[in-house]
């Protein structure tokens, strides 16, 4: 699906939209209710990874396939080496094919896990024949994906002594690993995180209780850059979401305030106001505890005509596809002048945005949506519009109420 999108032929209509479950928490809460069914959870996300979590969760033997989802590929995967007489070959898309995992593939088999890689060594599909773990203590590289430390995290309660892991270098992602400990901290599961040190404690089980996913923040930063680049006085309200979140990209209402857009809490929504046109000439920003901000972000900067220089971005080469790679062709078919290394991007300010340009996704929702609220600005095209239904399928349905020129081409 190609979709153009124009700027809207009068200002911005107001609009309140309800977005799902964040996708990180609820793929979390649904390896945790496979193992405590007592829980329940409301507002879980609508996306493809969490579908993918949920059925794959339901798999015993045979081939668990979960497409784009690298959590559900990292959270199955110690999932099922868990799981005494569970016998899977977890794959993935082409694309997941890519994404290494020999990190957590080797602290689980410290742990005494049954896994082999079918094809290419570090990388999935991959063999796993379940079998209770025995040894608690393991030690691994924190620096290339958080993905790894939550995955095993989730599966320690149901352990027999809980775990102990050592996180080796720089730890990167790390409110993704604070959210997990916090939910395992909301189901009455004892855990620490000290210095490199987490310690998670065995529990049973846990008594019937409901827990309320939050609304996904990462999905919220295309309104953020929408409202950025709107007229002021443009509003858009957005449900549900708490103000101490579990989310680390909640930041977002700090780093858009820089962009002129203040973020009200009424209740369980949040109003996004453009309040002011100022605007820093470049915004600074060290992004490794956001990775999924920073494509919204750079695409924001673009559209105000302003620069930046993101850094703490060495994640970005590993998730859907290459997203510094992506953003540097797609940004600079749009006019930009921009750079990017293994772990920064720097954008330099440009009063100019093409129009008419068709810009490539790569099969990442978040290309699609990163550069959606250009069309504030100019006409742009979006190559294989549909990738969105990775995190947020209702993302062009919630993008109409703002009455931008949309239309399939
Ligand atoms: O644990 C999670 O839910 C996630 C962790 C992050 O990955 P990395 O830790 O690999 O950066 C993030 O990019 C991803 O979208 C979701
Ligand atoms: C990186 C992402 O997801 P995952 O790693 O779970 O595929 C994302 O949603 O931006």
């Amino acid at each position: 699906m190609k979709l153009h999108l124009s700027p809207p032929p009068n200002t911005l209509i107001n609009s309140d939209i309800e977005i799902t479950g964040s996708k990180s928490e609820t793929n979390r809460l649904l390896l945790l209710r496979a193992i405590f069914p007592t829980i329940s959870i409301q507002n879980l996300s609508n996306s493809d990874d969490a579908q993918a979590m949920e059925k794959g969760l339901k798999v015993n033997t045979g081939e668990v396939d979960i497409h784009h989802a690298g959590t559900a590929m990292r959270f199955l995967t110690a999932y099922f080496a868990s799981q005494a007489g569970k016998e899977v070959v977890l794959t993935g898309s082409k694309r997941m094919t890519e994404r290494p995992v020999q990190v957590l593939v080797e602290a689980l088999q410290s742990m005494g896990a049954d896994i082999q890689y079918l094809k290419d060594h570090g990388y999935p599909p991959l063999v796993i024949k379940g079998k209770e773990l025995t040894v608690n203590k393991v030690s691994l590289p924190a620096n290339i994906s958080s993905q790894y430390i939550s995955a095993l995290l989730l599966i320690a309660p149901g352990l027999k002594n809980g775990m102990e892991l050592e996180l080796v270098g720089k730890i990167t992602s790390v409110p993704y690993i604070k959210m997990t400990l916090g939910l395992l901290t909301q189901i009455g599961v004892k855990n620490s995180f000290e210095g490199n040190t987490v310690k998670v404690g065995p529990k049973l089980s846990v008594g019937p209780m409901e827990v309320v996913v939050e609304s996904d923040w990462s999905s919220a930063s295309y309104f953020y850059s929408i409202v950025a680049l709107a007229d002021i006085g443009t509003e858009i309200m957005l449900s549900a979401y708490k103000k101490n979140s579990l989310q680390g990209d909640s930041v977002l209402s700090e780093i858009y305030e820089q962009l002129g857009v203040e973020t009200f809490f009424e209740g369980n929504r949040i109003r996004l106001s453009k309040i002011s046109d100022q605007k820093p000439a470049t915004l600074n920003l060290e992004l490794s505890n956001t990775p999924d901000i920073a494509q919204t972000i750079a695409v924001t900067c673009f559209g105000l005509g302003i620069g930046c220089y993101l850094t703490g971005l060495h994640t970005l080469k590993i998730k859907e596809t290459d997203r510094l790679e992506a953003l540097k062709v797609e940004l600079s078919k749009l006019g930009a002048k921009i750079s990017v290394s293994d772990q920064d991007l720097t954008l330099q300010p440009s009063p100019k945005i093409k129009s008419g340009v068709a810009i490539d996704t790569y099969n990442d929702h978040r290309m699609a949506m990163a550069f959606a609220p250009l069309a504030l600005k100019t006409s742009i095209l979006i190559n294989d519009a549909q990738v969105v239904t990775k995190s947020y399928p209702d993302f062009w349905k919630d993008l109409d109420t703002l009455q931008l020129g949309i239309r399939t081409v």
